[in-house]
Formats: structure tokens, sequence, C-alpha cells
């Protein structure tokens, strides 16, 4: 059944299409000038994403919003949304190479999503590029003869291995690095194998970002920084922030950050699996956040389950904050089965406390996601 109109409605419509399509034409004009940004950064070998420019950008059309009695929050969240495309766009346009003299670079592992990235960044910024694979050992002598880089990304439970017994005749001067989720045993290993310029890289995003701007590559120091500055550069210059971590440190964290959360999303899932929930029936007794959450969730089971694993399995220190997280799960099982509601209470407050700021922060944050996921709902 077609929705009911009236003729005032169809005149007022008719005029919003055409202010609409107007929109599209200043879009398409925003657009062009952001790829002729694009080239001009390429080359001046400047970052894609300048946060400084954003900053005062947003500013001043948020004040002009305000004096046009315009929710500020509108333009904001328009112009967010329009940065993002500009990262892409300036993408295609390609990145000035930083390391002119390097020789190519060998992606070991190139086959596999993340270095299929880095493989595309790194041809856009107009270095010649081979890939290394399964099939490839027979001639790896010959491919990695003048290569300038070495990238190793090839799953966590053989990169050690790898390193160890296949990466121990490179050129001397060659870098060698990898991307690894944890950083201290392909570090060393690394260091073990080649004796010129090591550092070790993790990337904290997965392969569909589409863009590297804003998001974070953690760097490990290894040996001869010097040599390998240009390449942090390199990073920087497709738009990434640069986070420089003791691999122990990093390791650390990885296992909160990763392992236990990961681990926690898959009991979720395994859980509404042994539900047997109907998910369909789920989703539309949601609210937002408990769609969101899903997800989260869900988006992990469209994934590599040995890319999980791996991760998961990762670091044996892993089980410890794994198994904290279930004692602490206990434990509050334990008080909401007293039914002591006042300690429940006492200890809600005491987490509150102890997040500070950053819960009033993550409820500002969570409240635009939130709103983006209503936006999406189509009936
Ligand atoms: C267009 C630029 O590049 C990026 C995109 C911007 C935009 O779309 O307005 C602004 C700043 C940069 O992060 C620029 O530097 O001006």
């Amino acid at each position: 059944m077609s929705e009911k109109t009236t003729a005032d409605l169809e005149n007022l419509r008719g005029l919003i299409d055409g202010v609409d399509k107007q929109l599209l034409h200043l879009l398409r004009k925003r657009l062009d000038l952001v790829a002729q940004v694009g080239a001009v950064k390429h080359g001046a070998g400047l970052p894609i994403y300048a946060p400084q420019r954003e900053a005062s950008m947003l500013a001043k059309r948020r004040d002009e919003a305000k004096a046009m009695n315009i929710e500020p929050q509108l333009i904001e969240d328009i112009l967010r949304r329009l940065m993002r495309e500009s990262y892409l766009n300036e993408k295609d346009v390609g990145f000035k190479q930083v390391k002119l003299d390097l020789g190519h670079v060998v992606i070991v592992g190139g086959e596999g999503k993340l270095g299929g990235l880095f493989s595309q960044m790194l041809t856009l910024s107009g270095y010649q590029v081979k890939s290394l694979d399964k099939d490839d050992w027979a001639n790896s002598q010959r491919i990695f003869e003048g290569a300038g880089l070495v990238i190793v990304t090839v799953p966590i439970n053989i990169t050690c291995e790898l390193i160890a017994e296949q990466l121990t005749q490179l050129p001397a001067n060659c870098i060698l690095a990898d991307l690894t989720s944890i950083k201290t045993a392909p570090v060393e290993a690394m260091l073990a194998a080649h004796s010129g310029p090591v550092l070790g890289l993790h990337p904290m995003f997965g392969p569909d970002v589409g863009s590297l701007a804003k998001q974070v590559v953690v760097v490990c120091h290894g040996r001869g920084e010097s040599e390998y500055q240009w390449l942090v550069e390199q990073i920087k210059i497709w738009g990434a922030r640069i986070v420089e971590a003791e691999p122990q440190k990093h390791d650390k964290a990885m296992q909160l950050v990763q392992a236990m959360r990961h681990f926690s999303s898959f009991v979720y899932g395994l859980n509404l699996y042994k539900e047997n929930a109907d998910i369909e029936s789920l989703l539309q007794f949601s609210s937002p956040i408990y769609r969101l959450e899903l997800a989260m969730v869900g988006r992990l089971f469209a994934q590599s389950p040995e890319l999980y694993a791996d991760i998961i399995f990762a670091q044996e220190e892993s089980l410890v904050a794994i198994s904290d997280y279930l004692d602490n799960y206990s434990q509050a099982l334990a008080i909401l089965k007293s039914g002591n509601r006042e300690a429940f209470v006492q200890q809600f407050k005491d987490v509150a406390q102890w997040f500070g700021d950053f819960a009033p922060q993550f409820q500002r944050e969570s409240r635009a996601m939130l709103q983006s996921v209503n936006d999406m709902k189509t009936d």
C-alpha cells in the first residue's frame, strides 16, 4: 500500500527534492576540490589527514550553524562523513614516495588481506612490491635479491618459525618488519635472524578500512631506527597515527584488548547458539545498543576462525586475563544469586568512580553511534 499524501505535501516535497539535487551538485564540487587537495598533498608529501585543519574548520562551521539557527551537531556530522569520503578520494591520487632508492619491497604473506592492504598502500606510494606466499619459497632467493624492505604478515603461530628458518639470508641493509598482532617474540626472532634494521608494526585495524586516515599503527623499535625512519614517515603520510611502544607493554595490553575481549565476544556468540536464540526476533526487540552489541559479536563470526584462534591463543598469559574475567563473572553472579541488590549497586558505583571522566565521554561517543544505528533502519 502506498503512503498517504496531499497536494500541499507533494508541492513541498518537490521543493525538497530540488534542494537535495543542489546538495548533490555541491557535493560533486567539494569532491572535485578534495581530489585537487589530494594531488597537491601527493606532490608536497603531506599527510592525507590534517587534524588541526579539521578541528578549526569544524569549529567555524559549528559557529556559523548556530548563527543560522542550525543545530551545530548536524553540520559536524555531515562534514565528518564528507571527510571520510575525502580520505578515500585523496588516497586514489597516490602518495608521495618518501624513500626513492629503496629497491623493491617483499611482502611475505602478501596474498593475505592485511598483506594486500600494505601492498596496495606501498604501490600507491610508488614502491615496487613483490608478494611471497606459500608456493613461492622455491624462488625466494631470487625474490629477496635487491629487496630494501621485507614485511612479514603470516599467521601468528608460524611467524617466529618462518622468520628463524627463512629470513636469515636477507640483504645486509634490508629492513625487516612484521605486522603480527603480538610483538615480543616476533621482534626477538627478527633481531636474531637478521643483522640489519628491524622494526615491529601492529596495525590496530582490520584490512577492510578503506583508508588509513586516523587509524593507529603501533611501532616497536628493534634496531637501526635511522634506517627505517622513512617507513614511519610513509605510514604517517597515509594518514595513520603512530604509537610507539615497548613490545612487552604492547603484548600486555593485547591480553585485555584482544584476547580477553574477543574471547568474551566468542562466548557471547556461543551462548546465543547454544540457547538457539532467534536473532530475527531478538533484533525486533532490541534497543539500538543491543543491536550494536550484536553487530560487534556477529561480525566476529563473519571472519576467519583461524585468525581469531591465532589471536586468542597467541599468548599463554592471556589465559590469566581470561580466567580473571571468569572469576569476576562468578563473583558478580554470586551477588545476583544472593539477591543482594545493595552490593550490586555498590560495585556499580565503585566501577563508575574508577571509570571517572571516561564514563560520560563514552556515553557521548556511543550516543552518536546509536543514532547512526537507528538511522540505518529501513522499516
Ligand atoms: C581536504 C583536506 O584533507 C582532509 C579532508 C578534509 C575535508 O574533507 O575537509 C579536511 C582535512 C583533511 O583531513 C585538507 O587537508 O584540506
